[in-house]
């Protein structure tokens, strides 16, 4: 039963966290990079994107389960690493990671975590990945990786999209305060003293290693025996180096448009991302899902499972661990009910011939 005030989708989410939360907060989880012409359109596509459902095959039982990485999760559906937990609510990425456990499915901490990589650890059982930003301070990269696989981390998630920070303009105007992150305390400073606009921009700058290039995959390798993953692949070029450097799995993601604005839609990219990898590598995917039908859509253009973003921060703040919960629920529930209207009983009966994009569109033009 829905209660008078409980929102009934994941979007409603989004007004519930801009009521709980202090403006430079909720401009901070929101925003995108620059004119927010990505932002609009990781969204936006999915609404051009159609359904081709089949009728009369037995939907009396559909399976959402899959496997990401040898890890059995509950539906192809994921928590994307997302910073600064605690500026949402108090209790932070130990919460999200209890939701994650609760759903059975995989959380993907931040390494701009404000709880520490041991605190969500030993909070509950949930799946998880790490992820890593590489900072200047190599050595100290090199602690976290191995503090996370010492705590049973699963993999690692290299997040490759910021040798600097995107300018994110709410953040400017609003002097973006720069995290207190525990993980650091005794290994590196995060105080800033930039007074001029965003301090996390500032943060980027003095932390982030802007000489990081493919060559260094193989100091990562020679550090930690988990699984690689490689996240913000948005070319067919750069998709096909990631298999050659071997990395285990690949996230096409624009980091939710925050940070080289003007780059496609996440959706429109996995057309020219998962012909070039093939078989070889998982492919995952990040950006714009708001709905249930947004992770039909992913998986039948070949995403083994989606990653979510700012619903997880937004069910957050509005609820906590319980908002995150329904979040996943929602998204769950709602891949369900499309599964059955579109003939498809479990995950891998999802396929190209489910779904028309602006590609079919077109041909059917000509
Ligand atoms: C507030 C916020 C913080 C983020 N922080 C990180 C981060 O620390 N590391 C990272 O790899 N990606 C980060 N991302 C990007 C997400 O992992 C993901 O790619 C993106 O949010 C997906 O788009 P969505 O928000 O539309 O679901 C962040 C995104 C948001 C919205
Ligand atoms: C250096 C902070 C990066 C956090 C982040 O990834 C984001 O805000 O999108």
């Amino acid at each position: 039963m829905i209660m008078e005030g409980e929102p009934v989708n994941v979007k409603e989410f989004q007004e519930l966290a801009r009521q709980a939360l202090p403006k430079m907060y909720y401009d901070y989880y929101t925003g995108g990079a620059e004119d927010q012409y990505t932002l609009k359109e990781n969204v936006e596509a999915f609404h051009r994107i159609t359904l081709r459902p089949r009728v009369l095959v037995d939907v009396s039982r559909i399976d959402l389960s899959t496997t990401v990485l040898g890890y059995r999760v509950s539906a192809p559906i994921m928590i994307a690493p997302t910073a600064m937990h605690k500026l949402a609510h108090p209790e932070g990425e130990v919460a999200t990671a209890r939701a994650a456990a609760a759903c059975n499915t995989i959380m993907l901490l931040s390494f701009i975590s404000t709880c520490t990589v041991e605190e969500v650890a030993s909070s509950c059982n949930a799946i998880r990945f790490f992820q890593l930003y590489v900072y200047k301070r190599r050595d100290v990269c090199a602690q976290l990786v191995q503090r996370a696989e010492r705590k049973g981390y699963k993999g690692i998630v290299l997040t490759v999209d910021t040798p600097r920070l995107g300018r994110r303009e709410a953040d400017i105007k609003n002097k973006m305060v720069a995290p207190r992150l525990k993980n650091f305390e005794g290994l590196l400073s995060t105080e800033v003293d930039d007074d001029e606009g965003s301090k996390l921009e500032a943060f980027a700058k003095e932390t982030v290693d802007d000489a990081l290039s493919w060559r260094d995959l193989g100091w990562l390798r020679s550090i930690t025996n988990l699984p690689i993953l490689i996240k913000w692949v948005l070319t067919r070029e750069d998709a096909i180096k990631a298999v050659e450097v071997g990395v285990d799995g690949i996230i096409v993601s624009n980091h939710g448009a925050r940070q080289l604005d003007y780059t496609p839609a996440s959706i429109s990219v996995l057309e020219e991302v998962v012909p070039a990898v093939g078989e070889k590598v998982p492919v995952l995917f990040d950006g714009g899902v708001r709905r249930g039908k947004d992770v039909f859509k992913a998986l039948a253009l070949g995403a083994q499972a989606v990653l979510v973003g700012r619903p997880v921060v937004y069910g957050l703040a509005a609820k906590g661990e319980y908002g995150i919960k329904r979040v996943i629920e929602m998204l769950k529930d709602e891949l369900e009910l499309t599964m059955a209207l579109s003939g498809c009983s479990s995950v891998k009966d999802i396929t190209r011939s489910h779904i028309r994009t602006e590609r079919e569109r077109l041909q059917s033009m000509l």
